[in-house]
C-alpha cells in the first residue's frame, strides 16, 4: 500500500514521479527512433489521420504511454494549487459544450479544407459558418488553452493532432449539401456530438436529483427476475419511479435504446450518430486482442490462427446487439479472413439493423449476398431463433455494461438457453460440470472496473498484463485517468442514461455463475475480453 508521501528510502513523491517520467519518456522516444516512420518524437503539431497514426497507435507502447500520463497527471495534481484544480473541475462542462459547438457548426472542416496548415483567421471562419467572430475566437481559445487546436498567430487557428480528430470525413461542401449524413464514417466527431447533444446534457442536469430520490427499498425488485422471459427488461421496474436520470428528465419508461429507436427526425439523428460511435468501438479493441480472444474461446488456449485450422471450432458466430456489426466485420475480414466456412449473424433492434444493411452494402456486400453474414432483427431479452442455436461463439460487445444486474442476467440466460450443451429440460437449471466435447463460448467485451487503491485480490495488473501486480509507487492503483479515465466516465454515463454499470472481474464471474456460464479467462485491454464457457 502506498499511503505515505515518502517510500522506504525516503524518495519523495515528486522524485518518484519524475523518475517514472524520465524513464518512460526515454523509452517512448527510443521506440519512435526505431520505428520505420520519419517521425522522431510524438508532436502535438504533427497532423495525422487515423490510418497513419504509426507509432502513436502501436499497442505495444500503450503501457509506456499510460505510465507517462499517469505520472504527469499526478505530478500536476501534486504541484498545482488545489483551488485552481477544483475551479477547473467545476467548469469541466465547458469542455463538452465547446467541443460540441465546434463540431456542430463544422469549424474543424472549415479549418481543414479552407485553412490548411496556415490555419484560418476567425473572421474568415465566421464568414463560412455564420457565427459571430468573437464567439468563435473565444471558444477556440478556450480549446487551444487545453491543447485542442493551435493559435498560430493572434486569432489564427490551425489543427493540431488532437483537433484533427474532430473532423468529419466529408468535405465542408459535402456536409452543407447533405447535413443528415455528416457524422457517417466519423466516429470521433460523432462521439463528441453524442456527448454534447441536448439529450445527454439534459440527462446530466438531473444527475443529483435522480441519485437523491432513488428508492433504496426497490433495489431487489428493480433487478428483476432472471427467469422472466418477457422482452424489454426496463419495464420490470414500472411503477417504482424513474429508473434513470434519463427516464426522469424525459418522462418516459422506455429504455434509452427503445427511445432512440422511435420514428421521428430528432431520434433518427441520435440513433444514426450512436451507430457511428459504436463503429468507432473497433478502435478500443485492437486486432491482436480480438485474435487472442477468439482463438482462446475456440480452443481453450491461445492458438495461432494462421497455422491452426479452427474452422471446425467456429462454424457460427453470433454478434448479439451488434449494431452495424463492426465487431463482426473486423473478425471476419481481419482476424479470421483466411478461415472459410464460418457463418456470422449480427443481431440488433430494427433501426440499428437498417444501419447495418447500409454498412455491409458499402463495405462488404458479398458477405450479405452469399449469406455468410446475416443481419437479423432480434430482441436479446427473447429466446434466440433456431438459426442461432448452438453457436460456437456468442459475442456481447459493450452490451452488458448498459444494463443493471437483473437485465444483464436475462440477456445471459437467453444466450445460455440457446448455447451448447443444452440445459436439462426438466429444470432449466445449469448442467453438471463439463466432461469433454465442444461447448458454446461467450465473449463479453466490456471495460474492467478497478479500484484506485491497491487491490490484493486483483490478479490482473493495472497496466494490463495478466499475472503481474506491479504499479510503480506512488501512482494510483488503477493508473488514474491514464488507466480508468474512460471506464469511470462510462460507468457514470451508463448509470444515468441506462441504469448500467462497469463491472469487476468478480461481478462478471457472479453473473456467469447465476446464468450457466463459467468465466474461463479475462484478456485485459481498453475493453477487456471476458471469455465464458457454457456449463
Ligand atoms: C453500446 S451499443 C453496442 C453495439 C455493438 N455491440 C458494438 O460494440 O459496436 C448497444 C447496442 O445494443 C442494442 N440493443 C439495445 N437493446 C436491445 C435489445 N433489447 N435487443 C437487441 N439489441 C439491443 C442497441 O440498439 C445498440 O446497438
Amino acid at each position: 500500500m502506498h499511503t505515505s508521501s515518502t517510500n522506504n528510502d525516503q524518495t519523495t513523491e515528486l522524485d518518484a514521479l519524475l523518475q517514472i517520467l524520465t524513464t518512460q519518456v526515454a523509452s517512448l522516444q527510443a521506440s519512435y527512433r526505431t520505428s520505420n516512420t520519419t517521425e522522431r518524437i510524438p508532436s502535438l503539431l504533427k497532423l495525422k489521420n487515423l490510418e497513419t497514426l504509426g507509432p502513436d497507435s502501436d499497442p505495444s507502447l500503450n503501457e509506456t504511454r499510460r505510465l507517462i500520463v499517469s505520472a504527469a497527471t499526478q505530478l500536476i495534481h501534486t504541484v498545482q494549487s488545489p483551488i485552481e484544480i477544483v475551479q477547473d473541475y467545476a467548469g469541466s462542462t465547458f469542455k463538452t459544450v465547446a467541443l460540441g459547438f465546434v463540431v456542430d457548426v463544422n469549424i474543424p472542416e472549415v479549418i481543414r479544407d479552407l485553412g490548411g496548415e496556415k490555419g484560418m483567421h476567425v473572421d474568415d471562419i465566421s464568414v463560412h459558418v455564420g457565427i459571430d467572430t468573437s464567439y468563435i475566437a473565444r471558444v477556440l481559445r478556450y480549446l487551444a488553452t487545453r491543447h485542442v487546436f493551435k493559435e498560430l498567430t493572434p486569432n489564427v487557428f490551425a489543427h493540431n493532432r488532437i483537433s484533427i480528430l474532430l473532423c468529419k470525413r466529408r468535405s465542408f461542401e459535402e456536409i452543407k449539401a447533405d447535413p443528415i449524413s455528416r457524422f457517417d464514417d466519423a466516429p470521433f466527431a460523432a462521439h463528441v456530438h453524442m456527448f454534447s447533444d441536448e439529450i445527454l446534457i439534459e440527462t446530466l442536469s438531473a444527475f443529483s436529483e435522480f441519485l437523491k430520490q432513488k428508492d433504496l427499498s426497490s433495489e431487489s425488485v428493480k433487478d428483476g427476475n432472471p427467469e422472466d422471459t418477457s422482452a424489454s427488461g426496463p419495464q420490470s421496474s414500472a411503477g417504482l419511479g424513474p429508473r434513470t436520470a434519463f427516464n426522469l428528465k424525459f418522462n418516459t419508461s422506455k429504455s434509452f435504446w427503445e427511445w432512440i429507436a422511435q420514428p421521428g427526425a430528432k431520434y433518427e439523428d441520435l440513433a444514426r450518430t450512436v451507430a457511428v460511435v459504436m463503429r468507432g468501438g473497433d478502435k478500443m479493441v485492437d486486432e491482436g486482442q480480438l485474435v487472442n480472444a477468439i482463438t482462446t474461446a475456440a480452443s481453450g488456449t491461445p492458438i495461432d490462427s494462421s497455422t491452426t485450422d479452427i474452422t471446425n471450432l467456429l462454424p457460427l458466430v453470433v454478434d448479439v446487439g451488434g449494431s452495424s456489426g463492426s465487431a463482426t466485420f473486423t473478425i471476419k475480414n481481419k482476424v479470421l479472413q483466411d478461415v472459410s466456412g464460418i457463418k456470422y449473424v449480427v443481431q440488433d433492434l430494427e433501426r440499428p439493423i437498417d444501419s447495418a444493411r447500409k454498412f455491409w452494402a458499402e463495405n462488404d456486400p458479398r458477405a450479405i449476398e452469399t449469406r455468410q453474414v446475416e443481419l437479423l432483427v432480434h430482441d436479446f431479452f427473447t429466446s434466440q431463433p433456431p438459426s442461432c442455436q448452438n453457436a460456437s461463439i456468442y459475442i456481447l460487445r459493450m452490451i452488458i455494461h448498459d444494463w443493471a444486474d437483473g437485465e444483464a442476467k436475462k440477456i445471459l440466460k437467453r444466450l445460455r438457453e440457446a448455447a451448447y450443451p443444452p440445459l436439462p429440460l426438466s429444470t432449466q437449471a445449469v448442467s453438471p460440470e463439463p466432461k469433454t466435447g465442444p461447448r458454446s463460448k461467450l465473449i463479453v467485451f466490456d471495460t474492467l472496473a478497478r479500484y484506485t487503491c491497491d487491490d490484493p485480490r486483483e490478479n490482473l495488473n493495472r497496466s494490463g498484463k495478466e499475472g503481474s501486480t506491479s504499479v510503480p509507487w506512488p501512482l494510483l492503483g488503477n493508473l488514474g485517468v491514464a488507466g480508468e479515465g474512460f471506464s469511470t466516465m462510462m460507468d457514470l454515463g451508463t448509470m444515468v442514461a441506462l441504469d448500467g454499470k462497469e463491472r469487476t472481474r468478480d461481478d462478471f464471474e457472479q453473473l456467469g455463475k447465476e446464468t450457466g456460464w463459467k468465466l474461463e479467462s479475462v484478456k485485459p485491454g481498453k475493453l477487456a475480453a471476458f471469455i465464458f464457457s457454457a456449463f
